[in-house]
């Protein structure tokens, strides 16, 4: 570690009373963020919206509009609760919206928190744990991502059957640090991560609604620079159906703390394969995740109505 680096730790650690062993920045956040802290959190939340939510949604870039089809809705914005992270990317806006969607209490995530702003895996999740401490059971992540898959198309709505990411392969995993076992266990299984009767609840919606999805697997990449043609061949070929930088990280939390999970990525541009191919363009992704969210919209309303009918599913 440089000079500079080693006093920023060495003050943060002080500051916060945490002994040397804490030096991991995943360890620092689970340490200063306590179960008692988290909880403190989701009581303060819970005073001001004295309702309790079912389901969370974490709405990815350009996806914030779904935040606005809740009934009843009341706002927090991100800057009302202490110790919580801000937004700081173009499509994010920062508002915990409480209200019913499709008859289901649900908590909106409008605008999520990325690695790549410099904040810690874990603090990126926190929302995630907050979530579970609020009482919901289940939360749907979405995000705007690169199509690898060649026979995936901008537009497409692809449900995320499983995920391969690169930083939690190379220990940056928002559950390093102490445990606490009221969260969850020590080790996680995730082999069976994204579940597959809210899937296959999903797939029904898709069906009735005649709205067409893919199923694949999600690739997350640290960002913010998007990938180099070598890249993109190599996760290709890893198995990656498509590209972002979130989500595998808050589905991993939610697995820890006993939530179901559902994704969903909107396929927002084609990742380069080619040196001749487009440059990934942030404002234009946002700008075709909002005009490609409505079939999304409509797809999680149905999925919602048929949670509701099935409830056994949650528990
Ligand atoms: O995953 P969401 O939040 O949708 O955002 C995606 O869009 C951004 C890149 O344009 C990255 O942040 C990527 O992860
Ligand atoms: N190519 C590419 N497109 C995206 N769209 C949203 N996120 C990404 C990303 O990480 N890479």
């Amino acid at each position: 570690m440089d000079e500079t680096a080693e006093k920023v730790s060495q003050s943060f650690m002080k500051e916060f009373n945490l002994p040397r062993e804490f030096i991991n920045h995943e360890a620092i956040t689970n340490a200063y963020y306590t179960y008692e802290k988290c909880e403190s959190m989701a009581n303060m939340i819970k005073n001001r919206v004295n309702f309790e939510p079912k389901v969370a949604i974490v709405c990815g870039s350009g996806l914030g509009d779904i935040g606005n089809l809740l009934e009843n809705a009341v706002f927090i914005a991100y800057s009302e609760i202490p110790e919580f992270p801000r937004t700081t990317v173009l499509g994010h806006k920062g508002n915990l919206i409480f209200g019913n969607l499709s008859g289901m209490p649900v908590v909106c995530m409008q605008g999520r928190f990325h690695p790549f702003e410099g904040y810690s895996m874990a603090l990126c999740t926190l929302p995630i744990k907050i979530f579970k401490l609020l009482g919901c059971k289940v939360v749907v992540l979405t995000n705007a991502a690169g199509g690898l898959n060649r026979s995936l198309n901008v537009g497409d709505i692809m449900l995320i059957k499983d995920h391969m990411s690169l930083p939690l392969l190379s220990l940056k995993n928002p559950l390093i640090g102490v445990n606490d076992d009221r969260f969850g266990p020590r080790f996680v299984p995730i082999n069976k991560l994204y579940s597959k009767n809210l899937r296959d609840l999903f797939k029904e919606c898709s069906k009735e609604l005649n709205i067409p999805i893919n199923e694949g697997v999600y690739g997350t990449i640290g960002g913010p620079s998007y990938e180099t043609v070598a890249d993109s061949k190599f996760c290709l070929a890893s198995g990656m159906d498509c590209v972002g930088m979130s989500t595998s990280h808050e589905a991993i939390v939610a697995a820890y703390c006993g939530l179901k999970v559902l994704a969903c990525s909107i396929i927002t541009d084609m990742a380069p394969i080619d040196y001749d191919d487009h440059d990934p363009d942030h404002s234009e992704i946002v700008k075709i995740a909002a005009a490609k969210a409505k079939h999304l919209e409509r797809l999680i309303c149905s999925f919602l109505k048929k949670l509701k009918d099935n409830l056994n599913l949650l528990d």
